[in-house]
């Protein structure tokens, strides 16, 4: 999978150098590239921003800078997914990060200021898909802490890139239920217990208490998760 950024904050990206994802660029399953916005800039001041027409706070980022550099980017056979986090956006949930997984190519455009002026995406729709996502429903500065999110759950679903897939079954949201509550060594720690029926040794036992918890943490966190 091939991933590029586009910011005007590209020093933001480099934790991707980092722990799994950038051992997983190191080995060739993510091909992942930043781009600095400003570098499709022609003026002086290299300026991505003016005032909202009809008024209003804050600035929007100017279409062309966009433009120019999503014409360099984009893959000409409309292969490429444009992810755009935005306050507006589908909310994101791992359904769409497995989907989003299966791509070969994801742009991510990282706005900043009041966003990016609503033409840039539907001139990036005749030349790719495009995808708004929200983070959820709260507000960021920008879109560079979105993208990093969803970049790195959809990075670690890429075959290769977690040492075992095994761990990606039993996760949080992966059968629509949350997890379990896990444990290690010491069995007695500061006189709380490990629960017995995970000290038993019997596989069967094990996993039907792990389902009850995890349905009893879901209904009682999350019972929206829950089917009615
Ligand atoms: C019109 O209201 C606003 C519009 C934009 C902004 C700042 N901003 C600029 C680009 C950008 C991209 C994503 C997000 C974001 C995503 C989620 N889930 N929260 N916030 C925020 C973003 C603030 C407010």
């Amino acid at each position: 999978m091939r991933i590029d950024i586009v910011t005007i904050f590209p020093e933001f990206f480099g934790v991707l150098d980092v722990s799994l994802l950038g051992r997983a660029r190191q080995g060739g399953l993510l091909d992942l590239h930043v781009h600095d916005l400003r570098s499709w800039t022609t003026d002086r001041h290299r300026t991505v921003d003016d005032t909202p027409y009809g008024g209003g706070a804050g600035m929007v980022m100017k279409p062309e800078p966009w433009a120019e550099a999503l014409s360099s980017i984009l893959r000409s056979d409309g292969s490429s997914t444009l992810v755009v986090p935005t306050p507006a956006g589908t909310p994101f949930r791992q359904t769409i990060a497995r989907s989003l997984a299966e791509h070969e190519h994801l742009v991510f455009a990282c706005g900043r200021y009041e966003g990016i002026d609503a033409r840039v995406f539907e001139w990036a729709a005749t030349r790719s898909t495009v995808v708004e996502l929200s983070l959820g429903d709260y507000v960021l500065n920008g879109g560079e802490v979105a993208a990093m999110a969803v970049i790195e759950a959809v990075g670690r679903l890429v075959p290769g890139v977690v040492g075992n897939p095994e761990s990606l079954v039993e996760e949080s949201h992966e059968d629509g239920l949350l997890e379990y509550p896990s444990y290690t060594k010491p069995a007695s720690w500061r006189g709380l217990d490990v629960p017995d029926v995970l000290l038993s040794g019997h596989h069967g036992r094990v996993a039907a208490w792990r389902h009850e918890q995890q349905v009893e943490r879901t209904r009682r966190v999350r019972p929206d998760l829950l089917p009615d």
